[in-house]
């Protein structure tokens, strides 16, 4: 067999965080035997899934285990598993690259960033797994067979941009990453990693619940006083959520949180759930604390892991959780389904919806009751996840009065604080019998807009919807607590006391409306004098069951074919642009001018709203021409 060694480059992306790891950014070091614990630990649930499902994969799944082996003369450290193990090409794609996404996005942010502590906290959030040894090795080597193949792989690397890979004859199955170990450095917060005792410690810190033994030879004080070196197990195995949720310490729980959600972060919140009777099954549920980069990629994995009678049987099980609440991380424990359960079977399965109408009810009843008892909490958790969690309106019927009643919007009356809307139907005034709102692509824009000139001038609250699923759900939820919601560019507003001035007003600009309504009828389908303008002249609005101009370009966006709505036009008969143009529409009746500041009046509506000019060059013109006749 050729053992050619070749040298490879990292990929780019790899290759700069492989150096902050090896400049030591992070100072919780102890972390890199948490990932390479948690990596073999995968590997050999892996291999026992793998051996399940193909009873003709020759391997030996009878003493599954991790080993650490320090080397206090050579100054190593291997930690070896006999796991699933890896070939050759999975080593260059898996250790080689960092196909993750959102690594770019990290990369920009970690670039950006001066403050140490906050670089901390995304590398924190990202996790490095394997390439976290950097961080206390100066040189690590890869030594894998995968089970199944007679020939080995064996990876070397001192982290400086290259690593070589050549195939070797030999080698056990599994994997063994041997750490050349950088000198104790107490300052740095490196620690002796060949130290039996350090190791104990850490793995009982960070790994004491990993499902499978992790043996090392520590040294044990014998009857005669000598001591002697015996291989010991040095976990104590139990899963988690298995055992009795007061018997729990919050720190077991946050470790064995990043060991499930490769996070580097304890979790915001902890669920520990269990259900006897015709379907027994445990659950143990985190919220992270920050939402990962990729949160809204489209091939973000969702689902908590599924175990049967604590055997481990899949990843990402999205049968139990919806899309939604796809930032969930944990464990679900079946105690009476098959080992051999698919995602075809469990998609058919009647208990395991049952179950995860369970789990949902629970994450969210989790966050109102965060929402009532601890504010900082919930509004972490909002911030984070908040855009995702309003998907479920629509999403999910069943729920869609939880959710409402658990999301928070921005709104008129509080720049800087958010409102739940029982909180603003709280604060309702007695003869308000809608919860008033407006649908935009920023708070800014849509906060500036003329809708709400009047509405502001009244003192009624309006929520400023600005997240695109809010166009969604707005549509489809019908009402909150019995109060229905309306739109403030929709429909007719009437916000003034005074109907006899309104009839008056009426009967004076009938004549100018009737030939805007004909002058405009490219763009509007109506005009109309408006009650909710004080210093705007004019904006435009849709009827009722319109859909808004955002919502359009959202579905135009997906490719939808969508017909044009002609909105209305509403003028603000006390403005005096437009007391004006009615004035000389009175006197002079049509003509040319008078139609081009008609058509002047629309676009500045248009524009006012953030909207799009079906023709600016014209826009344009048509307004140089007016200002250059002002000189
Ligand atoms: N001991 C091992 N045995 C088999 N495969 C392994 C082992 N260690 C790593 N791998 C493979 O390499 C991949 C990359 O590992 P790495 O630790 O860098 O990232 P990860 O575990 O996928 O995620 P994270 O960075 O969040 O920990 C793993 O997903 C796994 O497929």
């Amino acid at each position: 067999m050729s053992t050619q060694v070749e040298t490879a480059e990292f990929q780019a992306e790899a290759q700069k965080l492989l150096q902050l790891m090896v400049h030591a950014i992070y100072s919780n070091k102890d972390t890199f035997l948490r990932e390479l614990i948690s990596n073999a630990s995968d590997a050999i649930d892996k291999l026992r899934l793998a051996s399940y499902q193909d009873k003709d994969l020759q391997v030996d799944t009878d003493d599954l285990h991790i080993l650490i082996e320090p080397d206090q003369e050579q100054r190593t450290l291997t930690i070896r598993d006999n796991g699933i193990g890896m070939s050759k090409d999975e080593v260059r794609d898996l250790i080689g690259t960092i196909a993750k996404s959102g690594t770019a996005e990290l990369l920009q942010e970690l670039k950006d960033t001066s403050d140490g502590a906050a670089a901390q906290e995304l590398i924190g959030q990202f996790g490095l797994g394997f390439y976290s040894s950097f961080m206390v090795a100066d040189k690590v080597t890869l030594l894998t067979r995968k089970a199944g193949e007679d020939t080995a792989t064996r990876w070397e690397s001192s982290g400086e941009g290259t690593y070589t890979i050549e195939t070797v004859d030999e080698a056990p199955q599994g994997t063994a990453v041997t750490l050349h170990l950088k000198a104790e450095d107490q300052e740095d917060r490196l620690l002796d990693y060949a130290d039996t005792r350090t190791l104990t410690q850490i793995v009982k810190k960070h790994s004491d619940f990993i499902a499978w033994p992790i043996r090392m030879e520590v040294d044990k004080p014998g009857e005669d006083g000598e001591s002697t070196r015996e291989l010991d197990t040095i976990n104590s195995m139990k899963a988690l959520w298995a055992r009795p949720k007061g018997e729990v310490e919050q720190s077991e729980y946050n470790e064995f949180y990043k060991h499930v959600a490769h996070d580097w972060n304890d979790p915001l919140e902890t669920i520990h759930l269990r259900a006897e009777g015709t379907f027994e099954y445990q659950a143990l549920l985190f919220i992270p604390a920050t939402a990962p980069f990729d949160l809204f990629s489209r091939d973000q994995k969702r689902g908590a892991q599924l175990y049967v009678k604590r055997v481990f049987i899949m990843d990402d099980c999205e049968e139990l959780m919806p899309e939604y609440l796809r930032f969930v991380k944990g464990v679900v424990d079946a105690q009476d389904l098959s080992l051999n359960v698919s995602r075809e079977i469990l998609q058919q399965d009647r208990r395991i919806q049952m179950v995860r109408r369970r789990l949902v009810k629970k994450i969210l009843t989790t966050v109102q009751e965060l929402q009532s008892g601890d504010a900082e909490r919930y509004k972490t958790f909002w911030e984070n996840f908040g855009q995702a969690v309003k998907e479920g309106i629509v999403g999910d019927p069943d729920n869609s009065e939880l959710i409402l009643d658990i999301s928070s919007f921005e709104s008129t009356r509080d720049e800087s604080e958010k409102t739940t809307l029982r909180q603003y139907i709280e604060r309702m005034p007695e003869d308000q019998d809608a919860i008033y709102y407006i649908t935009g692509n920023s708070r800014s824009k849509i906060e500036n807009s003329p809708h709400i000139e009047a509405f502001r001038d009244k003192g009624l609250e309006v929520l400023l919807l600005s997240d695109p699923i809010d166009e969604m759900w707005v549509e489809s939820v019908p009402e909150f607590e019995g109060k229905k919601f309306q739109s403030i560019t929709k429909g007719e507003v009437d916000l003034d006391e005074d109907s006899e001035q309104d009839a008056q007003q009426k009967e004076d600009f009938a004549g100018v409306l009737t030939w805007m309504s004909t002058a405009l009828s490219d763009d509007v389908k109506e005009v109309r004098l408006s009650s909710r303008l004080s210093s705007s002249p004019a904006c435009i609005v849709g009827d009722n069951h319109d859909m808004t101009p955002t919502l359009e370009k959202m579905y135009r966006a997906m490719g939808q074919q969508v017909p044009r709505v002609k909105r209305i036009l509403e003028i603000n008969p006390t403005h005096p642009l437009v007391s004006g143009l009615r004035s000389s529409f009175d006197e002079n009746g049509e003509g040319e001018d008078l139609t081009e500041t008609a058509q002047l009046v629309y676009g500045m509506a248009l524009l006012a709203e953030g909207g799009e000019l079906r023709d600016p060059a014209q826009f344009t013109s048509l307004l140089a021409n007016r200002l250059a006749k002002t000189l």
